[in-house]
């Protein structure tokens, strides 16, 4: 297979280099009637320890990308390989397995669970993997820290403010340092201070665990941290 490594969106490595790829993918969502095409012939690579920024006006195709490099949804056309397997060929329960031992995923809306106190948020992935161990505990302390919310470790999600959700949020999806974290617009609800430390610590950790980190945002201001900018404007990237 080979690969138009001079082209923006590939970071012209090989094909055992790149910890994320997409080849060729577009996503048509819709009815007959009224399709959209969402992502339009995107080819992309991301390699271990590279921090991606994508940008791109609402509508134009971020957050499905994101569903697609993560496994979440699957292509109309194209490829997506993850850690060397490709999502688009395996069966939904191995995607599932796949997806929990090697993507980080963080929503914009955090996707916390009601019942948790912030500090347990941190350590059900660990607990979930059989991996709870006093190493994830000290993990879970030192992100819950790096955050900025270790003074809120026992409240619950309705007792947090949006951006603070956001951020127990993303520190959730770093316990387990994923070889690919895909980060949905971290920013949305902090103020530029602790946008501009959350973009430093996606720098860090993505440096620091060798993940392949994608981050979409409309947030101009929090790109300086990334290695590397695209944009997405009606689902092509350039
Ligand atoms: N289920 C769906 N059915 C039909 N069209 C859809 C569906 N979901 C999204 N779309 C369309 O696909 C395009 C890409 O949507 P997407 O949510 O990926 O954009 P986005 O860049 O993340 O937007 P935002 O910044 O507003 O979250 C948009 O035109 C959107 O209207």
């Amino acid at each position: 297979m080979t690969h138009p490594a001079s082209t923006s969106a590939t970071s012209g490595g090989t094909a055992a280099a790149a910890a994320l790829r997409l080849t060729d993918v577009t996503l048509r969502l819709g009815s007959d009637q009224q399709q959209v095409t969402a992502l339009d012939q995107v080819t992309l690579d991301v390699r271990p320890g590279e921090y991606l920024a994508v940008t791109g006006p609402s509508g134009s195709g971020k957050s499905s990308l994101l569903a697609v490099a993560g496994g979440l949804q699957t292509p109309t056309e194209g490829t997506v390989h993850v850690a060397d397997a490709d999502l688009t060929a395996l069966t939904e329960r191995r995607r599932t397995a796949h997806r929990r031992q090697h993507i980080g995923y963080v929503f914009q809306n955090a996707n916390l669970l009601a019942s948790l106190t912030a500090l347990e948020q941190l350590l059900l992935p660990a607990h979930v993997a059989g991996r709870l161990d006093a190493a994830a505990r000290t993990r879970a302390g030192e992100l819950l820290e790096a955050v900025g919310m270790t003074h809120r470790a026992d409240r619950r999600p309705h007792q947090l403010s949006g951006g603070e959700r956001q951020r127990i949020g993303l520190a959730r999806a770093l316990v387990l340092s994923p070889e690919v974290l895909l980060v949905d617009e971290p920013t949305s609800a902090l103020d530029r201070a602790r946008a501009r430390d959350v973009a430093d610590l996606l720098a860090e950790q993505t440096r620091q665990n060798n993940t392949a980190t994608v981050m979409v945002t409309h947030d101009t201001e929090i790109l300086d941290a990334a290695d590397r900018v695209l944009a997405l404007r009606d689902g092509r990237l350039t």
